[in-house]
């Protein structure tokens, strides 16, 4: 994960400051990539101790179509609730987006199941995206998303991810959402027969927070140890069918986690 210092280094010596919706202050930079090859190791940070869990359960949660912060606290998964409304609802965020994307006659379209019958049947294709950008349904979102689309690619027996945020809080979400798109890679290649290939990030808006800074030059002190893999226990029937206990990380070794706080 030394491209991931990288970055933090490269934000810290080119990024301007900029106000945000936040108040909290960022510097930033545009325009950013970052490439995993999955085949070399699960891309976790090494740095600082991830909540594995955490991750996990938000993507399950995604995967099952749910908006409601329910789930993530009957796990003990507390990463949304600043967002959610007194019912614990976000709106129609990732999950209703990539589950039942709302058609102008009424119907729904699941993207996600869509493109997995896409990546069997035409692997070829050059359209095997999911959007979770829906102009029509981002004004009702807790938040619009910041991963807004991801794109799978084919070739040579192995399924490659791409995926876009348009901003990225660079300390404390880009760790959670690497690991993520990771854990979704596997999976879909799992259920088409396909090897994991690459994952590659695309950022939009870059920044560190004004309050990271302190935590993000302790990481950079740091230096990353191998990359720990992912086993996934069973073949499930489907993508939807995937549970917690179906993962183990093997080999996870990390420097101690470093707290921060979010900026709401
Ligand atoms: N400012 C901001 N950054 C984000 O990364 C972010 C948002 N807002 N809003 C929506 C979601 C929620 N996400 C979050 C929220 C909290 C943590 C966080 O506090 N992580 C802690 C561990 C917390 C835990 O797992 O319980 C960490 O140290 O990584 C990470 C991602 C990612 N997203
Ligand atoms: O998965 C996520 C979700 C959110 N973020 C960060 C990126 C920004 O710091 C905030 C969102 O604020 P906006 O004003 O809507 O850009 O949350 C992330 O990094 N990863």
């Amino acid at each position: 994960m030394q491209n991931y210092k990288d970055l933090l280094s490269d934000i810290l010596e080119h990024g301007v400051q900029k106000e945000d919706r936040t108040g909290t202050g960022t510097i930033s930079v545009f325009a950013r990539q970052l490439r995993y090859d999955l085949a070399e190791g699960f891309p976790l940070i090494t740095t600082k101790k991830l909540h594995i869990k955490s991750i996990l359960h938000e993507l399950l949660w995604f995967l099952s179509g749910e908006t409601n912060i329910k789930y993530l606290r009957d796990n003990g998964v507390t990463i949304w609730d600043e967002w959610a409304d007194e019912n614990g609802d976000l709106g129609p965020v990732y999950g209703s987006q990539w589950r039942s994307w709302p058609t102008p006659d009424g119907q729904a379209i699941d993207q996600i199941r869509q493109v997995i019958e896409q990546i069997r049947n035409n692997p070829d294709s050059r359209r095997h995206l999911v959007s979770a950008w829906n102009p029509a349904e981002v004004g009702r979102m807790a938040l619009p998303p910041c991963h807004y689309v991801f794109q799978f690619y084919v070739a040579e027996g192995k399924l490659s991810c791409m995926f876009n945020m348009r901003s990225v809080d660079t300390f404390l979400g880009l760790p959670f959402n690497i690991a993520s798109y990771a854990f979704l890679t596997h999976m879909v290649a799992q259920q088409c027969d396909l090897e994991p290939g690459e994952l590659i990030w695309t950022g939009g808006d870059v920044h560190i927070y004004l309050n990271h800074l302190e935590q993000v030059k302790l990481q950079l002190t740091r230096e990353p140890f191998p990359l720990p893999k992912l086993i996934i226990k069973r073949k499930p029937d489907s993508i939807f069918d995937y549970r917690f206990e179906d993962f183990e990380i093997e080999g996870y070794q990390s420097h101690p986690s470093i707290k921060a706080p979010i900026a709401v």
